[in-house]
């Protein structure tokens, strides 16, 4: 019997509260909505992000609420007026949604498309109202995806259609880490990417940072130096390309800080560093590592709330720069085939991300798994509880 326009029972990890277990609920997940699309969600991968959020220290966090982001599935129905997706079709989920029309979309300057930030933000769809409800109670969405429900409700310009031969226990995770640590490195750096022959470290090697080593060897770059306070990272590391490894916490000479060992490393700096961590200290390093005249340094990691960072400016007044991007600056309806296709031709690595994996009902594990120091990405199976 169809589903279409029908209110949909299905199992989701609910976050009654911060900083407490995800709950599996049977959660009612109402029909889309204009410009609104139900998928059920396949896998999802489970980010840092979610993790933050969970634990109560995003500001824009609000419960009860369904996180969730990095998600792959397939389109159970569509509501009035969609027509980039239909019934049946592989999709992505995207937390950075891309609508072509706005003042963002429109720049060429950046992926932050600016249609539904602020709905979307306030853990609602576009028209203001939530589409999960469980034990009579609202639960809010999380950055416009909320893939912790074995179904979910979208705005069409936060999902983009993929090819049905990439599986999609490997797509999930194009939704978030692979994507941002890749775009980061090809999109957003310099003028359109790192350059050949360019020196590079990164800060922090869970998904993002070797996403970031993976997108510095795609263009060629020298040296890229790894710095991690984890050794077990020095091996993964090595299997993405990094040159060099640094544990700031044990190789550090007497005198030497992290920044003038890669100064020296880098015959005077390095012409990009990516902050992989979230961690405010290790964002000053990253841009005091910079080379002098053209250095830059590009903030990934989200921060605790509060967090601020600091630097002396004369860091800044000689030629350094610091940016940040999100989602890699990728743009995922325009973008996001071009990175399934690599890796459906082998150059983009996605397999070697998935060091563990999970079904639903044991998705508090998969945070608990997260913390593992060998864990890069655990993968959620939506459809066993
Ligand atoms: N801007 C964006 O669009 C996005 C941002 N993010 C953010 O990016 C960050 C990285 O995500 P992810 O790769 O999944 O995270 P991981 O925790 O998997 O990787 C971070 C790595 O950095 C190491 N580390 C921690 N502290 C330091 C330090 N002081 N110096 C050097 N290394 C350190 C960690 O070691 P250990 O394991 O020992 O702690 C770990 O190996 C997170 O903050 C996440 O929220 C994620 C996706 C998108
Ligand atoms: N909501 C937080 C910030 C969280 C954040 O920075 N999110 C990133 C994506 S991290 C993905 O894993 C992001 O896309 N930011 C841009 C945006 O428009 O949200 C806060 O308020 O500090
Ligand atoms: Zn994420
Ligand atoms: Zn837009």
């Amino acid at each position: 019997m169809s589903t279409e326009g029908k209110t949909i029972t299905c199992k989701a990890a609910v976050a009654w509260e911060a900083g407490k277990d995800l709950v599996i609920e049977d959660v009612e997940v109402g029909a889309p909505r204009a410009h609104e699309v139900r998928i059920q969600v396949c896998y999802t991968g489970v980010c840092h992000t979610d993790a933050y959020m969970l634990s109560g220290k995003d500001p824009e966090g609000a419960f009860p609420v369904i996180a969730g982001h990095e998600g792959a599935g397939i389109v159970e129905s569509v509501g009035e007026g969609v027509t980039n997706v239909q019934k049946g079709d592989v999709v992505v989920a995207l937390y950075t949604p891309e609508c072509g029309e706005c003042k963002f979309c429109k720049s060429g300057k950046t992926n932050l498309c600016g249609k539904i930030r602020s709905t979307q933000g306030k853990g609602v769809m576009p028209d203001g109202t939530p589409r999960f409800k469980c034990k009579g109670k609202e639960l809010l969405h999380f950055m416009g995806t909320s893939t912790f429900s074995q179904y979910t409700v979208l705005a069409d310009i936060s999902c983009v259609k993929v090819t049905d031969k990439a599986p999609m226990d490997r797509t999930c995770l194009l939704g978030c880490g692979i994507t941002t640590g890749y775009g980061a490195a090809v999109i957003t750096a310099g003028k359109g990417g790192i350059e050949k022959g360019a020196n590079v470290a990164v800060f922090g090697a869970g998904c993002v940072g070797l996403s970031v080593i993976q997108g510095a060897v795609s263009r060629g770059a020298n040296k890229i130096i790894v710095v991690d306070v984890n050794d077990t990272k020095k091996d993964w590391a090595n299997k993405f390309g990094a040159t060099d490894f640094v544990n700031p916490a044990k190789d550090l000479k007497e005198g030497e800080n992290i920044q003038s060992r890669l100064i020296d490393m880098t015959d005077g700096g390095c012409d990009y560093t990516f902050d992989c961590t979230g961690n405010v200290h290790v964002m000053r390093s990253a841009l005091e590592a910079c080379h002098k005249g053209w250095g830059e340094s590009i903030v990934i990691g989200v921060a605790a709330a509060g967090q601020e960072i600091s630097t002396r400016p004369f860091q800044l007044v000689t030629g350094r720069s610091w940016r940040g991007c999100a989602f890699g600056g990728v743009k995922g309806r325009s973008q996001m085939n071009d990175l399934v296709n690599d890796y459906m031709n082998g150059t983009l690595k996605v397999d070697e991300f998935i060091t563990h994996r999970q079904n639903l009902g044991r998705i508090n594990q998969a945070f608990e798994d997260m913390h593992d120091g060998n864990c890069i990405r655990c993968v959620v199976d939506m459809r066993k509880v």
